[in-house]
């Protein structure tokens, strides 16, 4: 058995890889903040893997924590994934590959064997993140904003009187701040996706919008188009890239 880890700036998601089947995404609070009493809580009944693959965009500090609770619990070493110029079939847009997100280049990879490709990769978490796959598996490189969290975080940082709560609605406007926000959040994101794929649409008619993040549904049920939503994408770019090797 091979444990997949996707250590985002907010959550911590994994599953478990077994005769090359992917269990069911499992996702807790961890981020930034992770600590080995909340890996005791998640993975402490979990039977040893053999392998543990990571991609790991949450910094040094949750690297080491990882790193240290799988030695000592486990006796592991983790596989932590970086981003490369090419692998599995897809070819880094960025000048320097290693700068792009490894969770972006995973997405990528499993986009480019699971999904029909033109494709628009967007990963509504922490940050949004849409990316272009064209139909040879090659990355166009992306945009990267704040996700819906952040923005209202940042909102009820830099000002004295706009707080950071969801009020979801319906309504084309708000009639109170959370309300308010909470639209302007919503128009911002996919206003975003929605003016990208209108851009990109004179070089890629045809490109499939793919949906992943913790954000994703509520992402698609602000977008009037259809999208796939794929809430293990980067997981299950994790699992192809330890197949491969
Ligand atoms: N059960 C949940 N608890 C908290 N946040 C959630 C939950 N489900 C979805 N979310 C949303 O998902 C976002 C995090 O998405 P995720 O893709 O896990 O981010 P990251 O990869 O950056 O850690 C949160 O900011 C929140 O808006
Ligand atoms: C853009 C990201 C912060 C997204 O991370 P997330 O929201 O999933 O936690 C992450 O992919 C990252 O740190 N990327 C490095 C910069 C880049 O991709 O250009
Ligand atoms: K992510």
């Amino acid at each position: 058995m091979e444990l997949l880890v996707d250590s985002g700036n907010s959550r911590l998601k994994w599953a478990v890889l077994e005769r090359g089947v992917i269990g069911p995404l499992r996702s807790a609070p961890g981020g930034r903040d992770l600590t080995p009493a909340q890996l005791d809580r998640l993975w402490g009944e979990l039977p040893v893997p053999d392998r543990v693959w990571i991609a790991n965009v949450a910094g040094e500090s949750v690297a080491a924590c990882l790193e240290r609770w799988l030695q000592s619990r486990w006796g592991r070493t983790g596989n932590f994934v970086c981003s490369r110029r090419e692998d599995c079939g897809v070819r880094s847009g960025y000048r320097d590959p290693q700068k792009l997100g490894v969770d972006r280049w995973l997405a990528l990879i499993a986009a480019r064997h699971h999904h029909p490709l033109p494709a628009c990769i967007v990963d509504c978490g922490t940050a949004l993140t849409l990316d272009v796959l064209d139909s040879n598996g090659r990355h166009h490189g992306g945009l990267i904003c704040p996700g819906a969290a952040l923005m209202r975080r940042s909102l009820g940082q830099g000002t004295a009187q706009v707080e950071a709560e969801v009020h979801e609605t319906d309504a084309l406007l708000g009639d109170h701040t959370a309300a308010a926000v909470t639209l302007g959040v919503e128009a911002a994101l996919a206003g975003l996706v929605e003016r990208s794929l209108a851009r990109l649409a004179p070089r890629w008619p045809d490109l499939h919008l793919v949906l992943t993040g913790g954000d994703a549904v509520r992402l698609a049920r602000n977008l009037s188009r259809p999208a796939q939503l794929a809430p293990d994408l980067v997981l299950r770019g994790l699992a192809l890239v330890s197949q491969q090797a």
